[in-house]
Formats: structure tokens, C-alpha cells, sequence
């Protein structure tokens, strides 16, 4: 590396620098200033000889090639001939004043300057004006304007130096901070907080002590941004960071990793299990809705992983990967959760970013496909319908699915494009089966709680029912209480608009959410489905028999029907029947299938059926 030319300057703090430029160009300011006076000197002294030269010419006859050099002071003798000047040379040793004269008086460079002392006593000429104007008045304004330049000058090279000195600090703070601060929260950035978590780290090495590394993660915050636009996602990441802070002791660091991504590095922790406390309390923090400056009311939730030092990771870079790690499997374990990292996550987190990867060009390959699971008439088996269930053959991880890469779609946003491919596809499927006489009362399309809130789902199945011109009676949309839960007063709105384009409404998974009886109160729903996990044991385990006869009645005194999923035994149908559920889907019946296989199925079933269990 080159050596700095000036390496003492380079070391010297700024303030000190521009005192030393500010001087330097003040003294160059004078240097220049003094050169100017000099030469507009030599120039008017110049002009002047100039003036006495023709003035010689016309006044004396003398030859203007005479006069050489400065010109001298010009002593004016009594001239017996000339009465005006002889009155001018009796003035000069009396009163100074203005005296008019025609006549030609000069006078040298000294002695000019001598008539700044404009009424010193004895002096010879003391003013004196040719043809109405006044050398000496002249020069002294000039004089002053050149003190006021000069003096004006100085004045603005110190006040812009101190200025430029303001605005170069001030900068520089702006760049400091940007560095190491995130600009849209406030918070620091990433650079900090692995700083910090390191500085963090040798002191709980030299002390003892507990360190733990929260990352929180928002849930679905990506479709909220590609939902609302950029401006109300950073409302929204503003609104959280400071209900984050909130929590936060002195000691401990909020910062923004990037995105939807926050860390917080918990010191001084009395014990390692208060990071989980820490983590309920800022899960039940966000539990309250975000007030957003425009006085929009949002909520949101998060996912949170812990990694705990030394436990979990002996260096910044190993814990906050952790710490991610574990995000991803609060996540998994149905978001809006924390979990504690094990050794485990490791793999799994690199096999969900690989996946992740795949995923994001399974669409455009043609990797993803649709099955249909029938849903029969628990009165006599007979389909009624189908649900439509999306498969994922990627050609390098094999077949996933949904449960696998559905969140994932969530988490990127993914669901957003592949779930209106979905709903295309499925329209266009069940008009071309009703135009080959394959009738479904019901085509159940499965709706993410991604696409119902903040994708455009009403312009979106508007345009799918018309373009494959099914008729919208025959669609219906499965939802589930994650859809309705935060967002109450939109979800309400939505449902009463899609209920408005003629289609129907199903509360799928019921159960195993908040079950919130309100929901069925408040929403415009036509049928419930009980959540398959309820079925498992039914009819043997007496309490599950209890729960699902109490689900079916409550929704039918609310005029809504009832879908028992995972029906695999036919006891369970049987069992069903004598609760008068009236409509079913399991593998007992079939199994979900490609659309071919489908139509093959619905046209080889008997008019009423007994079902066989299939395999
Ligand atoms: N947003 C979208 N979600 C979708 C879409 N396609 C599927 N999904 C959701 O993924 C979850 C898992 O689906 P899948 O693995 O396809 O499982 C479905 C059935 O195969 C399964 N099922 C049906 N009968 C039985 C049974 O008798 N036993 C048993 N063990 N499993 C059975 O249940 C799943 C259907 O569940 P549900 O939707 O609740 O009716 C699932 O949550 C899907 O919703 C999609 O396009 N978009």
C-alpha cells in the first residue's frame, strides 16, 4: 500500500484540518487581494499619466513624450498669467476645500497616497477636481471598498469553512450511523449487533454468565409488502420494532437484521430458560394490534428462536445461525411460536433453503400438479365433489408434500402466484369434466391464509369463475381460522364479497385452531370441516366421540353442514352417520388422485355405495 502523502494531516481530526485550510486560505485571499490592489494601482497610475499627457497637451503645449516615469508632485507656482490657478495655489495653504479648476494639476504615486490625509495641514494640493471629478475622492472609495472586500471576504471564507466543517461532520455522523444503524427503524444493523454480540460474548467469557440470541422472524410479512405495497410494510416494520423495543432492559440489544428480521442479544440472563420467558412476552406483545401512523389498525405475529451461549453455539456467527434455525422450526411447529435450537435444525434449515430454491422455479417447470380427493355423502358414500390438492414432484428432492412446502410458498410469497395457478386450473378442470357430464356439486379449492388476506381473492376467483365459466355455486373455498383470526374486520369483508360472486365458504381444519365459536356466529360460512386429528380414535375414544357429536350439533343450530375429514375405517363412517354428518372425505373412500384417475373413479362408482377400504 502507498504511504499517505501527509500522514500527521491525514491523523489530524477534521476540525483542526479545516482551521488549518481556512487559514491557509485566508492568507491566500490576502495575497491575492494585496496583488490586485497593486496592479489596479499601477493601472490607474497609469491612466492618470495617461490623463496628464492629454492634459499636458491641451494646457501647456508640452509634448507628451516629455513626461517619463512616475510623475512627481506638482508644485503649483503662483502663474501670474492664470488667475484661476494662482487662486488655487493661494487656497492650498489655507482652509482645505473643492476647488474648481480647469486646468491641469497632477500629482505621483506618494503623494497620492499622502492625499489619503485629505486635510493634513501644508499640504500643497489637497483636492482637487478635473473636469467635475475627484481624483483623491476616488481613490480613498476605492481604498474603502477594497477594505470592505477584503474585510467581507474574510468574513465568508470563515463563516462557509465553519459551514462546509458543519456539513462535512454532520455527514459524516450520517455515514457513521448508516454503517451501523438501520435507516428505516432506528435500530441497529446488522454490522452492530454481531459487533455488540461479539464484544457481548468476551465478556461473558471473562465473567460467566448466560447469553442468549432471539431471532424473530414476522410470519408472512413478505406477502403483506407485495400485498400493500413497500410503504405500508415499512409502517408495519416501524410499528414492530418499536413494540419490540418496548420490552427490551437497557442492557440488552433490539436490532433489525434485515427485512421481517430482528435479533435480540439478551445479556446478563440469571438463567438460560429466561430467554423463553422473554420470548413469550414479546410473542404476547405482538398479540395486540400494530396503530399505524394513518391510524390503520395491522396485526401481525412472529416466529422465534433462541440459541443460548454456550450451549448452542460458541461464536456470534454459530449462535445468530442457530438462532435462525430454531426460527424455522417455530415455524414449522405452526408459527407464531418460539423454539429452542437443537443440534438437528442445522441440517434441516439447509434442507429448507434448498428446497426453498426449488420451489421458486417448480411453477414455471411444470413440477406442480393438481389432485382430487373425493367428498362423498356420508348418507349413502356417493361423491358429491372433490377436494383439489395441490403435488409437487420436484425432480431433486422427489415428491413433497404440501404439508413440506405449502409454508415455505407462505414464508417467500410463493403461495401468491402458485395459489392462483391453482384456482385455474381447478376451475378449468371441473367446467371441462361438467361439459363431459361429470357433474360436481362442489369443487373445494384450499385458500392460504396468505391469498385470502392480502391477495386480491375476490378479483382473483371473479376472474377464474369467468374465464373458465364455471358456474360459481359449484366452487367452494376452504379457509381456516388463521384467516379470520387477526384480521376479523377485513376477513368479514372478503367473505361477504366472495359469498356476493355466489360462492360458497368452508372453515377447514375446525378444531384444531381457536376453535372460536364467535367465527361461526359472525362469519358468512356454509360448512364446517372437523379436523381428521378428532376422527382418529372415533368411536372407541369416548371424549373425541363427545367433542366431534357437540362440534356437529353446534353447527348444525347454526344452519351451517358438516365434513368429517380422515375417515379411514368404516366404523368411523358408521359411527358418523349416526350423528347425522352428512358429508365425509378420507381414504376409506379414495384417496386423492390425478384428474384422470378422478373421472375414472366418479364414473365407476355404484349409485349408492358401500365403501371398501382402499390401500
Ligand atoms: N393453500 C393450499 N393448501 C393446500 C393445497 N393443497 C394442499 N394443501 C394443504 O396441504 C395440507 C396437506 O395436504 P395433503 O398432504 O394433500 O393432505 C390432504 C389429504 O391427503 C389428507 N387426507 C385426506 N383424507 C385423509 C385420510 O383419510 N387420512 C389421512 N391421514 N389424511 C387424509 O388431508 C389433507 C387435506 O386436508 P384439508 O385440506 O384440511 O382437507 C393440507 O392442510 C392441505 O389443506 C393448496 O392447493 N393450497
Amino acid at each position: 500500500m502507498m504511504e499517505p502523502a501527509m500522514p500527521g494531516l491525514q491523523r489530524m481530526p477534521l476540525r483542526y484540518k479545516f482551521w488549518a485550510v481556512n487559514a491557509l486560505a485566508l492568507l491566500c485571499v490576502l495575497i491575492l487581494v494585496l496583488v490586485a490592489m497593486t496592479l489596479e494601482q499601477r493601472s490607474v497610475n497609469q491612466a492618470r499619466q495617461e490623463q496628464a499627457r492629454d492634459l499636458l497637451r491641451i494646457w501647456h503645449g508640452a509634448d507628451p513624450g516629455e513626461l517619463s516615469g512616475p510623475l512627481q508632485p506638482l508644485v503649483i507656482e503662483p502663474d501670474e498669467q492664470d488667475p484661476q490657478l494662482r487662486h488655487l495655489a493661494q487656497s492650498a495653504n489655507s482652509e482645505p476645500r473643492w476647488v474648481p479648476v480647469s486646468g491641469l494639476v497632477l500629482w505621483g504615486e506618494e503623494q497620492l497616497i499622502g492625499a489619503w490625509t485629505l486635510y493634513q495641514p501644508g499640504a500643497q494640493v489637497l483636492a482637487v477636481q478635473v473636469r467635475g471629478k475627484s481624483f483623491q475622492q476616488i481613490f480613498i472609495q476605492r481604498a474603502g471598498l477594497y477594505a470592505l472586500a477584503v474585510f467581507l471576504l474574510m468574513l465568508a471564507v470563515l463563516a462557509g469553512s465553519q459551514l462546509l466543517i458543519r456539513f462535512i461532520e454532520g455527514h459524516q455522523r450520517q455515514l457513521r450511523r448508516m454503517a451501523h444503524y438501520d435507516g428505516l427503524t432506528g435500530l441497529p444493523n446488522r454490522v452492530l449487533a454481531m459487533n455488540r454480540l461479539q464484544h457481548a460474548l468476551e465478556r461473558i467469557k471473562r465473567r460467566g454468565g448466560h447469553l442468549a440470541v432471539v431471532f424473530i422472524d414476522l410470519d408472512r410479512f413478505k406477502t403483506i409488502n407485495d400485498s400493500y405495497g413497500h410503504g405500508f410494510g415499512d409502517a408495519v416494520l416501524q410499528a414492530v420494532a418499536e413494540r419490540l423495543q418496548s420490552r427490551c432492559r437497557e442492557e440488552d440489544t433490539l436490532s433489525r437484521l434485515g427485512g421481517d428480521e430482528f435479533l435480540l442479544i439478551l445479556e446478563s440472563l440469571s438463567s438460560p430458560w429466561q430467554a423463553s420467558q422473554v420470548a413469550r412476552d414479546l410473542l404476547s406483545l405482538l398479540e395486540r394490534p400494530l396503530l399505524l401512523a394513518d391510524e390503520r389498525e395491522v396485526y401481525v405475529s412472529a416466529s422465534l428462536g433462541i440459541a443460548l451461549f454456550p450451549g448452542d453455539g460458541l461464536d456470534a456467527t454459530e449462535l445468530v445461525r442457530n438462532a435462525d434455525a430454531a426460527m424455522f422450526r417455530a415455524k414449522s411447529r405452526g408459527r407464531n411460536t418460539y423454539s429452542h435450537y437443537l443440534p438437528c435444525l442445522t441440517e434441516q434449515a439447509r434442507e429448507r433453503f434448498e428446497l426453498e430454491r426449488a420451489l421458486r422455479t417448480a411453477l414455471a417447470n411444470g413440477e406442480l400438479s393438481l389432485n382430487y380427493q373425493p367428498l362423498v355423502s356420508l348418507e349413502h358414500g356417493q361423491g358429491l365433489g372433490a377436494e383439489v390438492l395441490l403435488s409437487w414432484h420436484s425432480p431433486s428432492h422427489g415428491q413433497v408434500p404440501p404439508a413440506r412446502f405449502i409454508p415455505l410458498a407462505e414464508d417467500s410469497g410463493l403461495i401468491v402466484p402458485i395459489g392462483s395457478w391453482v384456482l385455474n386450473q381447478a376451475c378449468q378442470q371441473a367446467q371441462q369434466w361438467r361439459s363431459q357430464g361429470l357433474e360436481l356439486e362442489t369443487l373445494a379449492v384450499n385458500l392460504s391464509p396468505v391469498q385470502f388476506l392480502h391477495q386480491d381473492i375476490v378479483a382473483l376467483v371473479g376472474a377464474a369463475l369467468e374465464s373458465s365459466g364455471l358456474p360459481a355455486q359449484h366452487l367452494e373455498l376452504e379457509i381456516t381460522e388463521g384467516a379470520l383470526m387477526h384480521h376479523s374486520a377485513q376477513a368479514e369483508q372478503t367473505l361477504k364479497a366472495l359469498k356476493a360472486l355466489g360462492v360458497r365458504v368452508a372453515l377447514d381444519d375446525f378444531g384444531t385452531g381457536y376453535s372460536s365459536l364467535a367465527y361461526l356466529r359472525r362469519f358468512p360460512l356454509d360448512k364446517l370441516k372437523i379436523d381428521k386429528s378428532f376422527l382418529a380414535e372415533v368411536p372407541a375414544n369416548q371424549g373425541d366421540c363427545q367433542l366431534v357429536h357437540t362440534i356437529i350439533e353446534l353447527a348444525h343450530n347454526l344452519g351451517l353442514r358438516v365434513l368429517a375429514e380422515g375417515i379411514e375405517r368404516s366404523e368411523q363412517w358408521h359411527w358418523l352417520q349416526t350423528q347425522h354428518c352428512e358429508l365425509g372425505q378420507g381414504f376409506l373412500f379414495a384417496r386423492p388422485m390425478p384428474a384422470e384417475a378422478f373421472a375414472n373413479w366418479w364414473a365407476a362408482q355404484p349409485l349408492s355405495a358401500t365403501p371398501q377400504p382402499v390401500s
